[in-house]
């Protein structure tokens, strides 16, 4: 169970997360809503440690997680996409997934540098796994290809394969349909679907696509301004009138 109380940071005069609080069960998945620039990547900042935050508590499967260096995030089981990809374009859409496995890899750097057969194995080991992973995802006549010049969509399933090729228990996805066409939003709501399924994965996802995270989400946490304004069940918040509100305030 992921656990989170309490959060709060401010950077010069913005409070970016004011006493944010909520708990996503084991193989739960938690919506993160909110209109723009209302805390919900800056959460995902502090869940990983790229942010420390000025008060608050982040509890994972019983771990201290503001306690752990932001390197030893990953062991702790933890991946997520970013909301402008985390991809390096110049790489194979294989490489970059392999990238996202790394910390899978026991050989030391000694060991490594000296090439021996079981860093070698290591290799093919992690290969097969990224492959395996990129069959899944539909991506297997891309390995070779560099991620640079690949559709947008397509580079969103890529992203998702780096994070799952760190093999997480607890997935966070920073609006992984944005920017995608309504096929494929659906596509990739069925297969967020089926690997949450077969890798038993506990997942936050921040998205602004409403028909989404309804189709997705078992339940929905709102921020506004920092601030936690509602959470429940997806229809239940997205009829909030707080939320509503929120929603309409920003189109104005
Ligand atoms: N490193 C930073 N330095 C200064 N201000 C920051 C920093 N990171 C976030 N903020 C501010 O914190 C607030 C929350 O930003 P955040 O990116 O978390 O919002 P968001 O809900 O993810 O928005 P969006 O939907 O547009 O991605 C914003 O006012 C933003 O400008």
């Amino acid at each position: 169970m992921l656990t989170v109380e309490g959060l709060s940071i401010r950077f010069g005069g913005i409070t970016a997360l004011d006493g944010v609080g909520f708990r996503v069960d084991e193989g739960g998945l938690v919506g993160l809503i909110g209109p723009n620039g209302a805390g919900k990547t800056t959460l995902f900042n502090c869940l990983t440690r790229r942010y420390t935050p000025d008060a608050g508590r982040v509890t994972y499967r019983g771990d201290d997680l503001l306690k752990a260096p932001p390197h030893a995030i990953a062991a702790r089981g933890i991946a997520r996409t970013f909301q402008n990809l985390g991809l390096f374009r110049e790489l194979s859409v294989l490489d970059n997934v392999l990238i996202g496995a790394h910390h899978h890899g026991r050989a030391g750097f000694v060991t490594a540098g000296l090439r021996l057969s079981r860093v070698r194995r290591e290799e093919r080991r992690l290969r097969a796994a990224a492959e395996e992973l990129l069959a899944r995802l539909d991506l297997a006549d891309l390995a070779g290809h560099p991620a640079a010049g690949l559709p947008f969509g397509t580079l969103k399933r890529v992203e998702l394969a780096r994070a799952l090729a760190a093999r997480p228990r607890l997935l966070l996805l920073d609006e992984p349909v944005n920017g995608l066409s309504h096929a494929e939003v659906e596509a990739f709501a069925a297969t967020l679907r089926e690997v949450r399924r077969d890798f038993a994965l506990t997942m936050v996802v921040v998205e602004h696509h409403m028909g989404f995270v309804m189709g997705v989400c078992d339940r929905v946490v709102c921020l506004n301004f920092g601030r936690k304004i509602a959470e429940g069940a997806p229809e239940e918040v997205q009829h909030d009138p707080a939320v509503v509100e929120a929603y309409l305030g920003t189109a104005a």
